[in-house]
């Protein structure tokens, strides 16, 4: 089996650690680095997967899938230089980073795939997608691809379109999240208790989500079907529209694109 190394186990790292072992991979084929010993601690408590230093991962794994912020990721580049003396297979999940930032510093000829997924992997459900560097094979796609179908969903994008993936699908989720927060803070204002409002929200979502995604609908025709003449939906999409709700969704969007342009454009000069 091919064995996989994790390269800062925080959020995003944790998810996929947990992803894969949720999907059956082996715990033995499963490997990560984590500069905070606590963490690394909890981790292989929580998980069983060994915790090893970079130079170890490099001589262990084959897929080498780095989980750092793009803040951090000159350090660990610069020990990756340090220690491949193979071909590898080099995974970044970082936003913003284009692959040929890797390329030119990694060994020549070092495979690099870029991926943008999202926190739901965790429970299985994420959404992932993959572009590959100058010298990623078909294999190599392939073989990040069955990774990430195992633990979500998985697409192929042209690199050019990372960083408005980064904003749709990366930050995806947390604006749904905060989608969900305000409206447990307006059920509170209604007087209901908390815990109630948010069993009503949150099964509201679950249920929005699996008709969007295993029904036949349009969300314009799905929105239609709870909006009543003279009915209460109606009312309260007037509001959504007074205050720019849309507009508002469509520039924080924008923003984010523009986030990850940044973040790459941060490393143009290494
Ligand atoms: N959190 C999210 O929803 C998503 C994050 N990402 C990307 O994943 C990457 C990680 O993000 P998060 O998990 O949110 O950040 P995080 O800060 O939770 O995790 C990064 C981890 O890397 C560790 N680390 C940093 N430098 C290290 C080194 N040299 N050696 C070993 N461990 C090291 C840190 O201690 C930390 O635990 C970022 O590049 C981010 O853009 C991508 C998609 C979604
Ligand atoms: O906020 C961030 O920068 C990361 C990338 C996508 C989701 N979280």
């Amino acid at each position: 089996m091919t064995t996989i190394a994790v390269l800062g186990a925080g959020k995003i790292g944790e998810a996929l650690l947990s992803g894969l072992c949720s999907a059956g991979r082996a715990r033995e084929d499963l490997l990560f680095t984590e500069r905070h010993p606590e963490r690394a601690a909890e981790l292989t408590e929580r998980y069983g997967v060994g915790h090893v230093g970079l130079a170890e991962a490099v001589r262990r794994a084959e897929v080498l899938i780095v989980a750092v912020k793009p803040q951090d990721i000159d350090a660990v580049l610069a020990e990756l230089a340090e220690h491949i003396t193979e071909r590898k297979l080099v995974v970044s999940l970082c936003a913003g980073l284009p692959t040929a930032l890797f390329e030119r510093t990694l060994p020549r000829g070092t495979a690099v795939v870029r991926v943008m997924p999202n926190t739901p992997m965790l429970v299985g459900e994420a959404m992932a997608a993959v572009s590959g560097g100058a010298h990623a094979a078909e294999s190599d796609l392939a073989l990040v691809e069955e990774l990430l179908a195992s633990v979500g969903k998985v697409v192929r994008v042209p690199e050019g379109q990372q960083d408005a993936v980064t904003a749709l699908s990366g930050s995806g989720p947390a604006y749904f999240f905060y989608l969900v927060e305000a409206m447990i803070d307006a059920g509170i204002l209604l007087g209901i208790p908390r815990a109630t409002a948010a069993e009503l929200i949150v099964q509201s979502a679950v249920g929005a989500a699996a008709m969007l995604r295993d029904g036949d609908g349009h969300p314009v025709m799905l929105r239609e079907a709870v909006t009543s003449p003279a009915g209460t939906t109606i009312a309260g999409i007037r509001e959504l529209e007074k205050h720019g709700v849309r507009a508002a969704l469509i520039d924080a969007i924008e923003a984010a694109r523009n986030r990850s342009v940044e973040l790459g454009a941060a490393h143009e000069g290494d």
